[in-house]
């Protein structure tokens, strides 16, 4: 079997199916409906409907919420070996209480110590009552928007696991661009995994490709090798984009862990149902892995804050030359090919943003609503303008090309150029001086290393991923909820990319905070 390729995403596009960022079953999430935008390609959120999910639920029937709750516990349920192998359980290797875990090898320093998960633990996924579809924000199953309790499985070691430690070989792959924390938990991975006793550990190198491309060798992994690895961004394990053949990777390892977004995941669940479809023993486990924040369900991925707090570097430069210039406007542009997490945080945070811009929300550049105006009233008004542009935003204002990367996402139009120059000619036109500055952070701000918080959000992602391997769990990623840390079925997560809901308070606060119109 075959990972997409750049080919089959490109025909998918054209014969009118749905854009690869669009994955799925209807694109649809709930509350929030996201469809592939042609004319701008790309995804977006378009209707607010009221339960879009399955299964069609009659709310006249007064078991509708029973029926709803069945279907959320049977697709958030997590795939394990023993449903489709003969596996016994054996009492965890994992234990703090001893150095080596060789020392425990009969489960008898397990003790009293309540130190375990229970496998029955469970989060809760929504922690409002909406009282009404119409409240800011508001994710409502039903016209009433009913309180419906959602359990999503708790994350954290077992007392009892499916892997003698020292028969497994693991495996660790980085796929996609890069981001904040990549090492931190490669890091993480490693030496929980020693923990647990397992001594054969490899790094696969370039992502999916390190799998098939023969002068990309394993690289054997061991506390000793990745003790300092976190001290730099980047990827230690190398990363890339492009399709793989995955039908052999299934055999070479018994756990495998997948740091990625989106398309890795689909990659990883493709994986997973290979494994299982041929029972082999094979668990494989997801961390989320994205800069743009773009998973959904989860509160938070690793490396979004580092970015955020990079970018308020560009952004205090392009404030500084704004405000010192004659006329001066200031104009970053930020990650972000669908979503706006990076460039609606990174403005909330800088507190000196006069116009966000994200994907999420269209704008019009000309005419009296649109974002040129306004940028005069803010020249007349105090002299200077910042503004902050999300890489996906407004590409309905570009030319397209049919461009995709190696992986098949859409390579989209320069937004930053193209506001760059309409900026200068549009103060030109009117007779109005101006000195624009342009920043591109881009890579700046992906290449560091993991600030304090999310160091320790890879290091927990990375340790509740080999518990989650070692609970006999596959097909699952982690990733934590409502503060608490979980694991989910893979499907569930990549069902859509994860917008910034325009009705949410957090884009409200952007707002207020910012001072613009609204751009129609
Ligand atoms: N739908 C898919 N099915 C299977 N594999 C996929 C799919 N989409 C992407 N992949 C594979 O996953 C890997 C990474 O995909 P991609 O480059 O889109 O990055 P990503 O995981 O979405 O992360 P990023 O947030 O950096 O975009 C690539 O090797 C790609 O071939
Ligand atoms: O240029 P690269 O390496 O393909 O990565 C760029 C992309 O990565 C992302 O951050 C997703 O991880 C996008 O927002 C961005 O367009
Ligand atoms: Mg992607």
């Amino acid at each position: 079997m075959a990972l997409k390729s750049p080919v089959d995403f490109a025909g998918s596009i054209s014969s009118g199916q749905k854009h690869p960022c669009c994955f799925g079953v209807a694109g649809c999430n709930r509350s929030r409906c996201v469809r592939y935008d042609k004319k701008s390609r790309t995804c977006r959120l378009v209707t607010r409907a009221i339960s879009v999910d399955r299964p069609q639920l009659d709310f006249s029937n007064p078991d509708w919420k029973k029926q709803f709750q069945e279907d959320f516990n049977r697709r958030f349920s997590l795939p394990h070996l023993k449903d489709v192998i003969d596996v016994e359980p054996r009492p965890t290797t994992f234990s703090l209480k001893s150095r080596s875990p060789l020392e425990n090898v009969n489960g008898s320093m397990q003790g009293s110590w309540n130190g375990y998960v229970n496998d029955d633990d469970r989060a809760l996924l929504k922690v409002i009552k909406f009282a009404s579809p119409t409240s800011a924000g508001a994710d409502c199953i039903d016209p009433d928007c009913s309180w419906v309790e959602q359990w999503v499985h708790r994350a954290g070691p077992r007392k009892q696991i499916y892997f003698e430690p020292q028969y497994v070989k693991a495996g660790i792959v980085t796929c996609g661009g890069l981001c904040p924390g990549l090492n931190d938990v490669i890091r993480q991975i490693v030496l929980t995994l020693e923990k647990y006793g397992v001594k054969n550990i490899v790094g696969i190198q370039h992502g999916f490709r390190g799998f098939f491309e023969d002068h990309l060798a394993e690289v054997p992994l061991s506390r000793h090798v990745v003790q300092n690895i976190n001290l730099a961004g980047g990827s230690f394990l190398g990363v890339s984009r492009g399709g793989a053949n995955i039908s052999d990777i299934a055999r070479r390892l018994d756990m495998l862990f997948v740091l990625g977004g989106n398309g890795t995941h689909a990659g990883a669940n493709l994986i997973h149902e290979e494994c299982r479809k041929r029972k082999l023993k094979v668990s494989i486990v997801g961390v989320p892995k994205t800069i743009d924040n773009d998973i959904l369900l989860m509160d938070k991925t690793f490396g979004f804050d580092t970015a955020v707090e990079a970018a308020q570097r560009a952004i205090n430069s392009a404030y500084i030359e704004a405000h010192s210039a004659f006329h001066g406007i200031g104009l970053v542009k930020l990650m972000g090919r669908s979503s706006g997490f990076i460039t609606m945080h990174a403005s909330l945070s800088s507190g000196q943003v006069d116009i966000c811009l994200i994907p999420e929300v269209p704008f019009t550049l000309d005419g009296p609503n649109g974002v040129l105006r306004h940028l005069e009233h803010l020249i007349e008004t105090k002299g200077f303008a910042l503004i902050c542009v999300a890489e996906g935003a407004g590409q309905e204002h570009l030319q397209q090309s049919n461009a995709t990367d190696a992986s098949g996402n859409m390579i989209l139009s320069d937004i930053g150029v193209h506001l760059h120059q309409k900026i200068k000619s549009h103060f030109k036109e009117i007779g109005v001086h101006s000195d624009v500055k342009y920043i591109d952070p881009t890579y700046m701000v992906r290449a560091v290393r993991a600030n304090a918080s999310d160091a320790i959000l890879c290091t927990v992602l990375g340790q509740n991923a080999v518990h989650g391997a070692f609970a006999g769990f596959s097909g699952i990623t982690t990733g934590i909820c409502n503060t608490h840390n979980v694991y989910l079925p893979i499907p569930e997560v990549i069902k859509s990319t994860r917008f910034v809901d325009p009705n949410s308070r957090m884009w409200h606060r952007c707002l207020t905070s910012t001072g613009q119109p609204d751009f129609h």
